[in-house]
């Protein structure tokens, strides 16, 4: 049974007040804007009389003391000749009027115009295109509608000098699911192909106020050469990355093309005690500069640190670092990688216990157990390979030891690998390698298995090789262009940049074992120091002896007449 209620009437300022209140409001309004249209010359002497009296009081306390008396006798002159002149005083007051008037003319630049009509088509495009994707047919008020308004969705907009988008803020429904990053990557992917294909787009997504800034973002410089960072003891710059990523720059004194001098935003990882992510894994597709980036950690690394590396690529692409001053080995064979790894694990041992029975006597760490190590390691899946083949130790399971306890030895692993042998690594090197960076074009999955995270930009098809992503720990992932840091020995390297190489190259001071000649012809087990390997290897097994530096030294010392 239905009861009737009882409709109580709605206050009168309730029922009709709103309509009255609007009424009065614009009412108000138009006579305000009346005013201020009758009273604009007015307003506009009145803010030029200001501007004129504080110009003379500028001028006046500009004035230097001893010649303000000859300035003010210079007025009083003025305006007795003003005042004795016929009409004098009415041309003075007409002059200061115009003379205001012109000062208090509205001087704000003009606001800027609209987009143009072509501009207003690729807005009312990208409008259309996103419709599908931010509307939902139970929506009683659509933001986004065939031939709907694309005004209230697009607050803010730049173009280039072509008329390409170049910024755009964008408001979506509160029901778009923009937690997922599938939903996030369709919107991304769509605005990337709209807005111009070939560039770089930064998205940033504002869950809270559902809304998404799409900014265009300049292309990495390719032109930085190496040569030597401004960097403190356990820093090493992996590249350079946009300004809004980091804090810092580093000034640079070379660039590709001659000196200049420059400051630009690197990629610095920490390595050493403190570091939270000591051990560093770089993938990328063949050709696309992990080897590079691996000579450029060594460059940097043989500055305060012992280096070895085990080269599965076998091109002899680290021949040049053969023999050099601090350089222990340089291994292409499975042999000499498996001797050098085996060394390095005694080694990281013999610091730990070093360091320990120092820590215990109440001293400080000896100077043998505190200069880096690195262990440079490309495509050692290829070793794993081979070692099976042949029924011996995979290489990487020596790494364990330094992996695990190479950040209080001062012993610091470096990975490159091709994307598709990422599988070939070890679990320890997959999870002890907290600093990621990958080179080159890679898919979003494959960004995202190894940098654990995607980037919020846009990856390109086509990318200089050098160019990728780095991410240190969970922190952010930037854009990274690595420092052009070529084999000097390679045939196709200029000459600006083989000076740039060869100028970081620390002295020889073990005779290397081939010339570099013979390397490039193809020689495949080359560069090997097994001498000064197996030296170390015996001397770590027996416990605290030389350091690997001080074995070089004396391999060195004997070496050098004959140099
Ligand atoms: N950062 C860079 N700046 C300029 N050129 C680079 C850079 N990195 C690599 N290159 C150039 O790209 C080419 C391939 O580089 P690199 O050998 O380092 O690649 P890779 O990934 O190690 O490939 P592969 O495994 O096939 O050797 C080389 O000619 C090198 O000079």
């Amino acid at each position: 049974m239905e009861t009737a209620v009882a409709r109580r009437p709605l206050p009168h300022i309730l029922s009709n007040g709103g309509a009255q209140l609007a009424r009065s409001r614009e009412l108000a309004r138009t006579a305000a804007d009346s005013a201020t249209d009758i009273l604009h010359p007015l307003i506009t002497i009145a803010r030029g009389l200001r501007r004129l009296a504080s110009a003379g009081r500028r001028r006046w306390a500009e004035t230097p003391k001893d010649r303000r008396g000859a300035l003010l006798f210079l007025v009083a002159s003025v305006l007795l000749a003003v005042a004795l002149a016929p009409y004098g005083p009415l041309l003075a007051v007409v002059t200061l009027m115009a003379a205001a008037a012109w000062q208090g003319r509205d001087r704000a630049p003009s606001a800027p115009a609209g987009p143009d009509t072509s501009q207003v088509q690729r807005l009312k495009s990208l409008y259309e295109a996103l419709v599908p994707y931010f509307s939902a047919a139970e929506d009683p008020e659509p933001l986004y509608a065939h031939g709907g308004d694309w005004g209230k969705v697009f607050s803010a907009y730049e173009f280039d000098p072509t008329g390409r988008i170049t910024h755009l803020e964008i408001g979506y429904p509160a029901y778009f699911t923009d937690g997922e990053p599938e939903s996030r990557a369709r919107i991304e992917h769509l605005l990337g192909a709209k807005s111009g294909r070939g560039r770089e787009y930064h998205f940033a997504w504002d869950e809270e106020a559902n809304q998404l800034t799409v900014r265009v973002l300049a292309p990495l410089p390719t032109d930085i050469a190496a040569q030597p960072f401004v960097t403190a003891p356990g820093e090493t710059v992996l590249g350079f990355t946009d300004p809004t990523g980091v804090q810092r720059t580093l000034p640079l004194t070379r660039g590709g093309h001659g000196e200049e001098r420059r400051d630009v935003p690197p990629v610095v990882w920490r390595t050493g005690i403190r570091s939270t992510e000591p051990h560093l894994l770089a993938a990328g597709q063949p050709g696309s500069g992990t080897s590079t980036l691996l000579r450029s950690i060594a460059l940097q690394a043989l500055h305060h640190g012992d280096v070895v590396i085990v080269d599965g690529g076998g091109t002899g692409e680290y021949a040049c670092l053969t023999g050099r001053d601090g350089v222990l080995a340089v291994e292409c064979g499975l042999t000499g990688a498996l001797t050098s790894l085996e060394w390095a694990a005694h080694e990281t041992e013999r610091r730990l216990i070093a360091a320990n029975r120092a820590h215990q006597a109440g001293g400080p760490p000896p100077e043998d157990t505190r200069r880096p190590l690195w262990l440079l390691l490309d495509r050692p899946s290829t070793f794993t390979h081979l070692a099976a083949a042949d029924g011996r130790e995979d290489p990487q399971s020596l790494l364990q030891v330094p992996l695990r306890h190479g950040r209080p030895a001062n012993v610091t692993v470096v990975v490159a690998e091709q994307l598709d042998g990422l599988e070939g690594l070890s679990d320890p090197v997959r999870q002890h390698t907290r600093a990621r960076v990958v080179l080159g074009p890679a898919t979003a999955e494959q960004l995202r298995a190894v940098l654990g995270a995607p980037p919020h930009t846009t990856p390109l098809d086509q990318v200089p090789p050098g160019r990728g992503y780095a991410r240190l720990g969970s922190g952010p992932v930037h854009r990274l262009q690595v420092p052009a840091t070529p084999d000097p020995y390679d045939d196709a390297t200029s000459e600006a940049e083989r000076e740039a190489v060869l100028d970081l190259l620390p002295p020889r001071t073990t005779p290397a074992d081939e010339e570099p000649e013979r390397l490039r012809a193809g020689v495949a087990e080359a560069v090997r120091l097994d001498k000064v390997t197996a030296e170390k290897v015996a001397a770590g097994a027996e416990g605290p002896a030389k350091a690997p530096s001080e074995a070089v030294s004396a391999e060195a010392a004997v070496a050098e007449p004959t140099a």
